[in-house]
């Protein structure tokens, strides 16, 4: 179902001292907030059960940040999405451009893994981007529908309504450039065009931006009308920043 997200990543960053202060903060911030925005927290998986005891009691939801490509077995090291949901997760990010960068993950295992998040009742929030090199020489589009038609292969009918997808232009991580909103609308229409095409309930699936999103930027990425919300890192680990970005739905 289409419907407003703020998500935040906190990536590899936090302690039991950060999730009690941060989540507190984020907690009590969110409830004042006359806003219709779902505020998802995706911690390191270590976390998932202290950030599930300091979120209890409101309407924040928990989300795991990778899960493995097996359901159970002899895979040291690994979390599967049945375990994230076990522990009370109701979303799992996949595809996130440091996994696809840093741990080799490719279209095929996206697409492994968003059926392993599906199958556990989760909602996959799918990460898709392309890097400088790839904007630089007129690919951003192509590469952005390669990934999304790889991650959504065997995705269909029910299935439709666990899916957001989560737009983040790698040279926009982390590094202070955002795309501008005329950019990521412009790519948000084309994502939701390709999303029709597919056969996908386009207009009932949720797109997201990541990238530099601050409590300055937020708004305006916010009001474009296919960006539905935001793929959240740094900024995700100020309480008050935080909270000032899921203000801005
Ligand atoms: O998952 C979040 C994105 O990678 C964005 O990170 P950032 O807000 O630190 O640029």
């Amino acid at each position: 179902m289409r419907r407003n997200i703020v998500a935040a990543n906190w990536k590899m960053n936090g302690s039991r001292e950060l999730v009690e202060s941060l989540v507190g903060g984020v907690k009590a911030g969110v409830a004042k907030l006359d806003k219709d925005v779902e505020v998802v927290i995706i911690p390191p998986s270590l976390y998932l059960a202290d950030v599930e005891k300091a979120v209890s009691g409101s309407a924040l939801q928990l989300g795991v940040q990778n899960v493995a490509r097996w359901e159970s077995g002899a895979y040291t090291g690994e979390v599967s999405a049945q375990m994230a949901s076990d522990v009370g997760c109701a979303y799992a990010l996949v595809g996130h451009s440091e996994r696809r960068q840093l741990f080799a993950e490719d279209d095929v295992q996206v697409a492994e893994k968003v059926r392993l998040i599906l199958a556990s009742g989760l909602v996959a929030i799918i990460c898709v981007g392309e890097t400088l090199e790839e904007r630089e020489a007129g690919q951003a589009e192509q590469v952005v529908a390669r990934q999304i038609r790889a991650a959504l292969a065997d995705v269909s009918g029910e299935g439709w309504k666990k899916i957001v997808i989560a737009y983040e232009p790698v040279w926009a991580i982390g590094t202070g450039k955002t795309a501008t909103a005329v950019d990521a609308q412009n790519m948000h229409a084309n994502m939701r065009g390709l999303l029709s095409e597919l056969g996908a309930p386009a207009q009932e699936i949720s797109l997201l931006y990541g990238g530099s999103v601050k409590p300055d930027n937020a708004a305006e990425l916010f009001a474009q009308a296919d960006i539905d919300g935001g793929l959240i890192g740094g900024a995700s680990l100020v309480s008050d920043d935080f909270v000032r970005i899921c203000g801005a739905v």
